[in-house]
């Protein structure tokens, strides 16, 4: 059985790798992100992961894996920065106080899907003009949801979370653990 991983996210490689998985394939999958109109945070971001891995191809020795992470200020979507003047937006709207943030998981074999997602809760600190404007001149935010990355310079913004940090990061190892299991991934057998 051969994983794929239906995602472009070189976090997302990393958390598996955690895991002890290294995917037999990368492939990114290229669907709309833009959200429907009144569509709320999680709806969004599951409905993101599922669609992720409908557009992924897979062979019948293959089990696919894709996810979304979403920041959701009350009912607002954050998704990744275009530029460095959304970044900008994004971290002045989440200083001094406290998102969520949502990552979906799917997981695809054959035709039938595994889904989970995790809600996260992040507090970020007040941001001095200095603070924010040394992390967009980092580059740091470039293609991550919100703006920020907690697992880089950012970390220094977030005093404390509630819920699951590897789902921040973009991945939730230990629900994904479970999916994949699920699905018949020898998870464990691997590595005895
Ligand atoms: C909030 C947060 C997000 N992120 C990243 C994780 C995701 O890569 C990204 C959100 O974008 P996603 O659309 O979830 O994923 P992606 O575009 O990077 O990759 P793909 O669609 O191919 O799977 O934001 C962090 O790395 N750290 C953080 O603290």
């Amino acid at each position: 059985m051969k994983l794929v991983l239906g995602s472009g996210s070189p976090r997302r490689r990393e958390l598996l790798a955690q895991l002890g998985v290294t995917p037999a394939d990368i492939r990114p999958p290229d669907i709309d992100e833009d959200p429907r109109k009144g569509e709320l945070p999680r709806p969004y971001c599951v409905r993101l992961a599922r669609e992720k891995v409908e557009a992924i191809p897979c062979g019948p020795d293959e089990i696919v894996l894709s996810a979304d992470t979403t920041v959701a200020l009350g009912r607002r979507i954050l998704g990744k920065p275009a530029d460095e003047k959304e970044a900008a937006g994004f971290l002045t709207a989440l200083s001094g106080r406290r998102h969520r943030v949502i990552t979906a998981v799917a997981v695809k074999r054959g035709d039938q899907i595994w889904e989970r997602d995790v809600v996260t809760q992040v507090k970020m600190k007040s941001l001095s003009n200095e603070e924010l404007n040394a992390y967009l001149q980092s580059g740091d935010w470039h293609g991550k949801a919100g703006g920020y990355g907690i697992q880089g310079p950012a970390g220094a913004f977030i005093p404390w979370i509630n819920g699951s940090f590897t789902a921040v990061v973009g991945l939730p190892l230990a629900e994904t653990a479970g999916l994949l299991s699920a699905a018949g991934y020898p998870l464990y057998k691997a590595v005895s």
